[in-house]
């Protein structure tokens, strides 16, 4: 018979979890006391926290333990890194119905684990829970090095608006799964583990970002969040929001051509990519692609146009499409 949560009990395994993240040079203390400590240079510690729900962020049939695992881990540091900081501390809520198989739970950690590898953080600590859904609430934490950190209110008029990582391609993923067919892989894969390019957080800081966020719920939606804050406008280039081949290959299979391609890229969110807008005079590494320009705006006029008009959909809303 398979070995289930259930069988093997709360405390047993806390043990066999704890027992497989590594230790950095962050961690004072943790897991295994009330609390963790957490070293934090600067004295000044980002904190952010993101939820998993099964059936709305992810389907035990579509991804694997290990990739829900690294996807975990992959959307509380993209918010770290957006503000410029640099991964330190992770906690980790774990809400699972009893007949869990006790192997999705390893092979999670597995994830969560790799993952925080390739950020640069480490798990410190978390709690379990009994649920009829299967949840993972994250605690994400960073350290800003000294650096001041890149919110949404600083964009000004004439900045430039660029990202870096993918656009689309989870979205398209997604699509993709949906209609049971089996695209690219690079579009199934950033899905399953979207890749956010950790080290173009602190990146972008240093090169004098005014503002900056990572994309979970769309590309529009998200600098809708700028536009607030800052009291701007944005207008994106459709001819410099380029598909990358998958993309383009992925509407070839599901129909759309270029229009869909553009709209995953527009208002498809999850590739966790990073949008900033940067001075107009700013040396942009090539990692980094320039899409628009930032505009001035009345109260009334403070969101995203793609070629001065408003896209048909801008993103992802838990209570309206979840
Ligand atoms: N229930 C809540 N209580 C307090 N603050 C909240 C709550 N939900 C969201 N917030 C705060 O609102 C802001 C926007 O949250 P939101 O979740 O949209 O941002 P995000 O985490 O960057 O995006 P996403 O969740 O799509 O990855 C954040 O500062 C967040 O801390
Ligand atoms: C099974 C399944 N159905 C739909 C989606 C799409 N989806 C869910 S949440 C979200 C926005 C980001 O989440 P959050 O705002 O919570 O960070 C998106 C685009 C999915 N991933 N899995
Ligand atoms: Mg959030
Ligand atoms: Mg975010
Ligand atoms: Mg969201």
């Amino acid at each position: 018979m398979q070995k289930t949560i259930g069988g093997l009990g709360e405390f047993a395994l806390i043990r066999r979890v704890t027992s497989q993240f590594p230790r950095t040079d962050d961690v004072i203390l943790g897991p295994g006391d009330d609390a963790a400590i957490v070293a934090s240079p600067d004295g000044r510690t980002v904190a952010t926290t993101d939820l998993l729900v099964e059936g709305r962020h992810f389907r035990r049939e579509w991804s694997s333990a290990r990739d829900v695992g690294h996807r975990a881990v992959a959307q509380n540091f993209a918010d770290v890194v957006a503000m410029g900081a640099r991964p330190t501390g992770l906690l980790i809520g774990f809400a699972a119905p009893a007949d869990l198989p006790l192997a999705w739970a390893e092979e999670f950690t597995l994830g969560v684990r790799d993952e925080c590898a390739i950020a640069g953080g480490a798990v410190v600590g978390g709690d379990m829970a009994g649920s009829d859904t299967l949840t993972i609430a994250i605690t994400a934490l960073g350290d800003l090095q000294g650096r001041a950190p890149v919110r949404r209110d600083g964009a000004r008029p004439g900045d430039v608006v660029a990202y870096t990582g993918h656009l689309g391609l989870s979205a398209a993923g997604l699509a993709l799964l949906t209609e049971g067919v089996d695209g690219p892989a690079a579009c199934l894969d950033e899905h399953r583990r979207p890749s956010p390019p950790y080290a173009s957080g602190p990146e972008a800081a240093h090169l004098g970002a005014t503002a900056m966020l990572d994309v979970s719920d769309g590309l529009a939606q998200d600098l809708g969040h700028v536009c607030r804050g800052s009291e701007v406008g944005i207008d994106l280039d459709p001819a410099l929001l380029a598909p990358e081949p998958a993309l383009t290959e992925a509407v070839r299979i599901l129909g759309g051509g270029a229009p869909r391609a553009l709209a995953f890229m527009v208002s498809g969110g999850e590739d966790h990519a990073l949008a900033a807008t940067f001075p107009a005079d700013t040396v942009l590494p090539d990692h980094w692609h320039r899409i628009g320009v930032v505009r001035a705006a009345d109260p009334d006029d403070r969101y995203v146009t793609v070629a001065g008009k408003a896209p048909e959909q801008t993103g992802w809303d838990h209570f309206r499409q979840g």
